[in-house]
């Protein structure tokens, strides 16, 4: 194992939770990495980058000004881009580690290795490319994605920023008509940032073509100063991610040349002609595989809280079990076992289906740049799904840990405060999680209706149509699970579409009577997204080659996620009629076994995901246990313990004494 770990100096209590292991947890380790290859290079990364004193923070982030904060982690991350270069360590390498959790409160370059650089390897013709490529690897330009606006987020087609093209300077002329067209909350784009890829409503030869993207310098590449024409700013402090510059942005008749415009997908011409993208939604691309990214981000984020959580409750003693009996480790509790052993299941469920959603971006990439956009559909909703259904379990999830280390929880150096801050940012970011399952929704009841319709639909959703009639399903095996979710999104998707068809009948046109049942469709989109997790986790589980006590960990964590989310859901299962109340008394049982045995496991499962100290960076869950005496030196570290009286009690305190006197 990486970093410095052993028993020497742990606490009685980890040790002996360790010594129980009854499975290879270097395999475990393998498989959320994705390979031994890549599990030893990140560790080869970690090392290098944790070892290096530049990172440490000599005062907590939270005692920080917000110009401090930023100031710091630019300065961390600079060093970090320039040891990347040095030690040729790419971004896709860096992003198979968690050496970003070295920034304790968000990335300011964190857009410009993300939905930059994929904005220009999926937007950009490969001439662009050239033109832009090396100097964003070199970090000479540093850019971010700018489409989001005051007035509108969600609904792209609703921007306001206008590129319209001159023919006759063969320029984009950029401007922000209203104070709702500002662009606001890149990443990066407040301070940062010397470009970036701009969305706007492209207007040529006096058509509007709709929201395009754009190359835009924004800053002066010597002086770092805003180009004349442009407005640029910070917007301000946020719930966390307070490191990250977001940003607001306003052009006033900006020009930029044509061939600004990226052009792998659509293009203008000199005269202005405007040539078609095959498919329209194709400049929606960035959002997609950022989508994805997003999925295992948060991920990564429930892995920390569970693993301070899970160490936290192996040694934290509190009340009485049995009478008269000495404290036991509140891990000891079925409750608290309930409130975080199914998230140790739920990092490997996710962790293996966005895995699967990645791997279908691989070839849907591969096929549309063979000019096939058929499975871009399925993608969209993979992806779309992937990203709300992560981002809610990791946020809850999250809480739960936190909740679970009860007071100690709420202290920030416990880091659960901080974790929760960044995930819950992924529900609302790169697509709010409600409108992203009603796009998830959209595509099902599309496919439903065709399928019906004996036309052909894409593999993912060939099973709403195809379904068998319900039935009560005669075991509860883990097959038996999956199709049980499977027959019941069928069923809800049926229900659902019934109710859409209804109120047309009735007379309500169809944007009205989806805004009627949209409560269900998400519902839909959310059921639909648990049945692939579901199915994935388990064939995934099936198919892998371990030793046998590590296969024996995996099938019970997936009989736990199973289980877990069979209740949680039993109202659709009652409904669709798949599981009875029986059923789920007798799942009910059984999870009280699987929390039993798991909870042997619980705290090698969490060493398994293998998080070392400095990027766990959490008073309560490092590898020696030892919670309380890092409690107490980090509450020294409060600038309000430089003084034993405070320049309060002089000002304010002593009046008020006194005065009473
Ligand atoms: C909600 C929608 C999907 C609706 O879009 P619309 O243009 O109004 O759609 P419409 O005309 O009604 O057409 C729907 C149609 O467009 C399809 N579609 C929608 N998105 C995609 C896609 N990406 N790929 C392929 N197809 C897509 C849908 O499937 C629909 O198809 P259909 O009509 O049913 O055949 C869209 O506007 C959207 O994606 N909104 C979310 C905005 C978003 O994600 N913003 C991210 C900003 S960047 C950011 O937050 C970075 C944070 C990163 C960080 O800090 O780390
Ligand atoms: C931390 C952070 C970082 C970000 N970084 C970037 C960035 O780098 N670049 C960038 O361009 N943007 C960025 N954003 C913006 C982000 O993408 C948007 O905030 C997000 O897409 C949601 O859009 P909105 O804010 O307009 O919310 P709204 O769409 O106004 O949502 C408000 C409410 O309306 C509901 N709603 C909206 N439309 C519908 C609908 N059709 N049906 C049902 N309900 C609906 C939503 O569910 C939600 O409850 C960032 C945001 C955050 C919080």
């Amino acid at each position: 194992m990486a970093g410095v770990k052993g028993a020497a100096g742990c606490v009685e209590e980890l040790r002996r939770e360790r010594a129980g292991c009854s499975f290879n947890m270097e395999e475990l380790t393998n498989i959320l990495d994705g390979g031994k290859d890549i599990t030893t290079r990140r560790r080869e990364i970690e090392d290098l980058m944790c070892g290096d004193p530049a990172f440490k923070d000599e005062v907590p982030t939270e005692y920080l000004s917000h110009e401090d904060r930023y100031t710091t982690e630019v300065r961390k991350v600079c060093h970090l881009a320039r040891k990347m270069a040095q030690h040729n360590i790419s971004s896709r390498e860096l992003g198979i580690t968690s050496v970003t959790n070295l920034l304790r409160d968000g990335n300011p370059l964190g857009l410009h290795q993300s939905m930059f650089t994929n904005a220009l390897l999926g937007l950009a013709s490969p001439e662009q490319q050239r033109r832009w490529g090396r100097l964003a690897q070199n970090n000479t330009i540093i850019g971010t994605y700018a489409q989001t606006e005051m007035g509108h987020g969600t609904f792209i087609r609703g921007l306001e920023t206008t590129a319209t093209y001159d023919p006759k300077t063969e320029e984009f002329i950029l401007h922000s008509p209203t104070i709702t067209a500002t662009k606001w909350w890149p990443g990066g784009m407040g301070k940062t940032c010397n470009a970036a890829i701009v969305m706007a409503q492209l207007h040529t030869q006096d058509e509007c073509r709709g929201p395009h993207p754009f190359f835009v310098q924004l800053r002066d590449l010597d002086t770092h100063h805003t180009l004349p024409g442009i407005t640029l700013g910070e917007i301000g402090p946020r719930l966390g991610l307070n490191s990250q510059d977001n940003g607001y942005l306003r052009f006033d008749h900006y020009r930029i040349p044509r061939t600004n415009l990226l052009m792998r997908h659509s293009q203008v011409l000199q005269d202005g002609t405007y040539i078609k993208p095959i498919h329209t939604k194709l400049s929606y691309g960035t959002m997609i595989v950022t989508r994805v990214g997003i999925a295992v981000l948060c991920v990564k984020k429930l892995a920390c809280a569970v693993t301070i959580a899970t160490r936290y409750s192996a040694v934290r003693h509190q009340s009485e079990l049995v009478p008269g009996e000495p404290e036991p480790q509140i891990l000891e509790y079925q409750t608290q076992q309930y409130k975080l052993l199914p998230h140790i299941a739920s990092v490997y469920a996710l962790i293996l289906s966005a895995r699967s959603v990645a791997s279908v971006h691989g070839k849907v990439t591969a096929d549309i740049s063979r000019g096939n956009v058929d499975f871009l559909p399925e993608l969209h909703t993979l992806s779309s799904g992937i990203k709300a259904v992560s981002a809610q379990d990791s946020t809850q999830g999250v809480e739960t840990c936190r909740l679970a280390c009860g007071g100690h929880g709420y202290m920030a150096s416990s880091r659960l405060p901080s974790l929760y801050t960044s995930a819950t940012s992924c529900i609302t970011l790169e697509g709010e999680n409600t409108v992203l399952l009603l796009q998830v929704a959209r595509y099902l009841i599309k496919s439903y209706r065709a399928a019906v319709k004996g036309k052909p639909v894409l593999p993912s959703v060939s099973y709403l149509a195809a379904s068998p009639p319900v039935h009560h399903t005669p075991e509860l095996s883990n097959k038996a699970l999956v199709e049980a979710f499977r027959t019941s999104s069928a069923s809800l998707v049926r229900e659902t579409e019934a109710n859409l068809q209804r109120l047309c009948d009735m007379g309500q046109n169809y944007p009205h009577a989806w805004n009627s049942c949209s409560v269900a469709l998400v519902r839909c989109g959310e059921l639909h997204t648990r049945y692939y997790i579901c199915e994935r986790f388990l064939s995934s589980v099936e198919s892998v080659a371990v030793s046998e006590g590590t296969k024996g960990i995996l099938v019970c964590l997936c009989r736990l996620y199973l289980v877990y989310h069979v209740t949680l859901n039993q109202g659709h299962f009652l409904r669709s009629g798949t599981l009875s109340a029986a059923d789920l008394s007798t799942l009910e049982e059984e999870m009280s076994d699987l929390l039993a045995r798991l909870r042997k496991q619980a705290v090698p499962l969490v060493d398994a995901f293998d998080i070392r100290d400095e990027l766990l960076a959490s008073t309560l869950g490092a590898w020696d246990g030892r919670v309380y005496e890092r409690l107490y030196d980090e509450a020294l570290k409060s600038p309000l313990n430089k003084t034993d009286v405070p320049k309060a009690y002089y000002k304010y305190l002593r009046p008020l004494i006194k005065a009473s006197l």
